[in-house]
């Protein structure tokens, strides 16, 4: 299994779980990971017909589930033993979810589900287990098990729980998405994270066919029906101790960001177990984390958003220019130094990916951009093979990383955070036309199905923009405000200010005041020219806003220049 299924974690500083025997479960989420538009319903012979219980009724709650009230006690006695007397299932928002039936306390134990009613790959019929390649995924033969199981009719193992699953027109993974509706997000990362899950999808389905095709019952699973059963297995599978597990009766509960309850396996006990992490009164719903997920990863792997989800992050892009004369240098600098700089499939690539977090500290100062890509831009920015040497030497001398110092010469320093402050103003430009643009997109339909899409698209977006703005924030921009007059030449100060904290300003240079804004081979787009006016002898000066490559600054210039 890649790493990065693993790349979900639990909240760090829950102190009602300090006991040594339990491990805390993660979800399954992956930022990458398909193609086609499905329906797959799960048998309706599956629908057992569970009789009306008062329960709900008699706790003041309205949010009964009819089909789900015999689940637990069906699950209690396949286990052999109590799994929660202060639960039940219910109705949300959201799906299914739990409730409190009774008074929690923080620090109760809500639920324990042996591992014996939990469903893993050890759960694969010997007989479609022998047929299936050893190369066949963990998330794969859960999904195989699902459908399976969900042909046995009344041999079933899990019937109970197969039928509560999710159903085709009930996910909003993107991987369900129309193009029309998935191009609302082409902005996103998640746009082609969608489009290589769906492929994946498709080459683990592919692969699985042969040995379903060896019996007469699961010749009819479609590449759809399979697609769902994936989706079932990203969206409530835990990693635990023993791998892969699907849960039933613990993933009824849905998550919330900043609950600090977990899923947590007792080894010992063979069990898994759930801790309230606060007060909860009967009928309230009971939610619990999946990790520190961004919306990227709930809206592909759980076909859900946050309205604002605190763990956003946003992918920028940085390449070194074909037309670069060091282009052959700096490629080989950042691969020998920077590993990664290679693509899927081990071939030479000039660009990388970096992912950016939001800087939530007032401050800035720059702590959220990752150090690989302050260092791919100072690499970046060098002009001369010495350049690259002398960074390849001071990387040799100090821990092996390449350019995580600021460079010595403060000049090419700030053009580094010059280029990633024009690369992020550039994205945050094209995410600011996304987001107008969906308030244009007209609706194919008249279901909600596309109009909470289109929220979801939106909350994704305007999430990433928000990262964004707040790297743009920690990045120096400059600005001009001290000016000098020597003779007839003006020399201006150039100081560095970060948006994020207007009271940090560097000097970055002295210069002598440009005699026109043509000075470099791309022109010069001027935003304003200020009313402040700086008069000396002969010459007056005009503060001139301008963008140029996508940086925007301010200087002082001489005013007839100006209005020329
Ligand atoms: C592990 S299941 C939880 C139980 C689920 N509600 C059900 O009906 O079975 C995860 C799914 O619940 C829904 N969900 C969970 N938390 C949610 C939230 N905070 N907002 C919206 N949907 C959520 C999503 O559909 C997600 O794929």
């Amino acid at each position: 299994m890649p790493p990065h299924f693993l790349a979900s974690c639990a909240p760090e500083n829950n102190d009602v779980f300090t006991t040594t025997m339990l491990h805390g479960g993660s979800r399954i989420s992956k930022l990458l990971q398909s193609r086609i538009s499905l329906s797959f319903n799960f048998p309706h012979r599956f629908l057992f017909k569970f009789e009306f219980s008062s329960l709900f009724q008699a706790k003041g709650l309205n949010t009964l589930d009819e089909e789900s009230v015999e689940f637990l006690p069906w699950l209690e006695r396949k286990a052999g033993a109590k799994i929660s007397s202060v639960l039940s299932i219910g109705k949300s928002p959201h799906g299914r979810s739990l409730f409190a039936s009774e008074n929690i306390q923080s620090g109760d134990c809500i639920l324990k589900v042996p591992y014996s009613v939990q469903i893993t790959p050890d759960n694969l019929l010997p007989k479609i287990k022998a047929l299936l390649s050893d190369k066949i995924e963990t998330i794969s033969k859960l999904a195989v098990i699902l459908l399976v199981d969900q042909k046995m009719d009344q041999d079933s193992r899990w019937g109970p729980y197969i039928c509560c699953l999710p159903q085709h027109g009930e996910i909003h993974s993107t991987i369900f998405w129309s193009e029309y509706e998935l191009d609302m997000i082409r902005q996103s990362s998640v746009y082609q994270e969608t489009l290589n899950q769906k492929a994946k999808i498709e080459k683990d389905f592919a692969a699985v066919v042969p040995a379903l095709q060896q019996f007469p019952d699961l010749e009819s699973i479609t590449l759809q029906d399979f697609m769902c059963a994936y989706f079932s297995v990203t969206s409530r599978a835990w990693e635990s101790p023993k791998g892969l597990s699907l849960i039933p009766f613990t993933d009824f509960m849905n998550h919330d960001g900043v609950s600090k309850s977990i899923v947590l396996f007792d080894d010992d006990k063979k069990l898994s177990e759930v801790i309230a992490d606060r007060n909860y009164a009967p009928g309230e719903e009971i939610l619990i984390n999946y990790g520190k997920l961004p919306n990227a990863s709930l809206l592909l792997d759980f076909g859900f958003t946050l309205p604002y989800n605190i763990h956003d992050q946003v992918e920028i892009q940085l390449n070194i220019p074909y037309d670069d004369i060091l282009h052959e240098k700096k490629l080989e600098l950042l691969q020998h130094l920077m590993p990664k700089i290679k693509d899927a499939i081990g071939r030479n690539c000039s660009e990388d990916t970096f992912i950016i977090k939001e800087v939530r500290s007032p401050q800035g100062k720059g702590k959220g951009l990752p150090q690989a890509l302050r260092a791919f831009a100072r690499v970046l920015c060098c002009n001369s093979p010495q350049e690259l040497s002398d960074l390849a030497m001071e990387a040799a001398r100090i821990d092996g990383r390449l350019a995580r110092r600021p460079l010595k010469d403060s000049q090419r320093e700030f053009k580094a955070h010059q280029m990633l402050l024009s690369n992020i103003t550039n994205s945050m430009q094209k995410y600011d036309a996304a987001i107008k643009s969906l308030a244009l997109v007209n609706s194919p339909s008249t279901s909600n199905t596309f109009a909470l899409r289109r929220q979801m698209a939106l909350d994704l977006l305007t999430g990433e923009l928000r990262v964004l703005r707040s790297a743009s924030a920690c990045l120096p921009v400059v600005d001009a405000t001290r000016v000098r007059e020597d003779s007839d030449i003006f020399h201006v100060s150039m100081l560095r200010r970060y948006r994020s904290d207007p009271t940090h300003v560097m000097p970055v240079e002295e210069i002598e005041l440009y005699p026109d804004l043509s000075y470099e081979e791309e022109p010069v787009e001027i935003l304003t020219l200020d009313s402040k006016v700086l008069r000396s002898r002969t010459i007056e000066l005009v503060k001139v806003k301008w963008r140029h490559r996508g940086v925007e600054g301010a200087t002082w210039e001489r005013k007839e220049d100006m209005m020329k």
